[in-house]
């Protein structure tokens, strides 16, 4: 980052609240590229990052790169419904504990819906020490499609988000380009939209723009509202419900499948995996592979039908996890076969 605009970002946040950037987007969009781009450019402006992840074991902390600065996750369930006391505690102690604190990024699931985020910070005594900032949405050029589209989840991340920011932009041409942002102008009309590749973005453009209006917060809450009613008539807590069940781990219709253990794979079986027994209906999946054929850690990611894998040193302990999200997956044959995956 270049030295005005991290005088331009410090000079904003020296405002009395502490403000907060919610970054929203479908699964698989950018987010923790975008954090994790936003953690290695923000010199001098120390930032706290709360991160809540969908799936029983949470992959991100071992996917965001390791800074000095606090990180947060928070588990055990979903952000914009069930665990938004949670939220509020953890960036109150934040605060209280780290009084020099300058900037507080949420990195939300790729299934929450933002605005009941937005509403919990606004409806808590965090007001008076915060500032909502605004809401990024990610969109996944190459996959923003009718899976995200159908879902009311994906339709409220691009209303509510006060910059849509285009990602991988790489990955497709600018027919495609166009075309998606003639859908996203379509769901919502005066919309702010970014180009990016691997989220970067000079940050003055995403960090303290102050574009979230509180005044609109009640017009914005009764359009929800309203679109609710008419999808599920089943809103809950705040009136935001969105089809969640924790005990299956099943968000709308999307249903995730977490693995882990200790032993490594064979590399020529978990390929096998990958080319015959992986289903199309997997959205998303990410996960560390340990192969016993490799010293490396393997980072593995599957974001519609794009797959990748790279690879970096192992920390201490080596392990495999692995999370599968989709509509109608077949949890007990996934685990099956990635328990046949191990090298025995
Ligand atoms: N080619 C390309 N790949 C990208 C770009 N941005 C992100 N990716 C890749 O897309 C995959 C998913 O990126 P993440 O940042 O993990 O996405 P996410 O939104 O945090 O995912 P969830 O939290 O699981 O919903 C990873 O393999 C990234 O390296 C981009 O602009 N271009």
């Amino acid at each position: 980052m270049n030295a005005s605009v991290s005088n331009l970002n410090k000079n904003m946040v020296s405002k009395k609240n502490i403000p907060i950037t919610i970054i929203s987007g479908f699964l698989g969009s950018g987010k923790t590229t975008l954090l994790n781009h936003i953690l290695t450019n923000q010199q001098g402006i120390k930032t706290a990052v709360l991160v809540n992840e969908f799936g029983e074991i949470g992959i991100d902390n071992e996917l965001i790169i390791k800074t000095e600065e606090e990180m947060i996750e928070l588990s055990n369930g979903c952000i914009c419904c069930s665990i938004n006391g949670e939220l509020v505690e953890a960036i109150e102690k934040l605060i209280n504990v780290n009084k020099k604190l300058d900037y507080i990024i949420i990195e939300t699931t790729g299934l929450a819906d933002p605005l009941p985020v937005a509403m919990t910070l606004l409806g808590s005594d965090l007001r008076d020490q915060t500032r909502l900032d605004s809401i990024i949405t990610l969109i996944d050029a190459e996959n923003f499609n009718d899976v995200a589209l159908e879902s009311s989840i994906g339709r409220s991340q691009v209303i509510y988000g006060d910059i849509l920011l285009l990602n991988k932009c790489d990955l497709v041409t600018n027919k495609n380009i166009e075309e998606t942002i003639d859908k996203l102008k379509e769901i919502k009309n005066d919309v702010r939209i970014l180009k990016s590749i691997k989220g970067n973005i000079p940050l003055n453009l995403l960090l303290s723009v102050g574009l979230f209006e509180t005044d609109l917060i009640n017009q914005k809450e009764s359009v929800h509202d309203h679109s609710h009613e008419h999808k599920h008539g089943h809103g809950h807590g705040h009136g935001h419900g969105h089809g969640h069940s924790e005990e299956d781990n099943r968000i709308e219709d999307f249903l995730s499948v977490s693995f882990q253990t200790k032993e490594p794979f064979s590399l020529r079986k978990f390929q096998y995996f990958l080319d015959n027994q992986l289903k199309s209906d997997v959205f998303r999946a990410k996960g560390i592979l340990w192969f016993s054929e490799s010293e490396r850690r393997h980072v593995f990611h599957l974001a519609g039908k794009r797959i990748s894998i790279e690879d970096s040193e192992w920390g201490e302990e080596r392990n495999n996890q692995l999370v599968f999200i989709g509509k109608e997956l077949d949890k007990t044959k996934i685990l099956s076969q990635l328990n046949a995956c191990i090298d025995k």
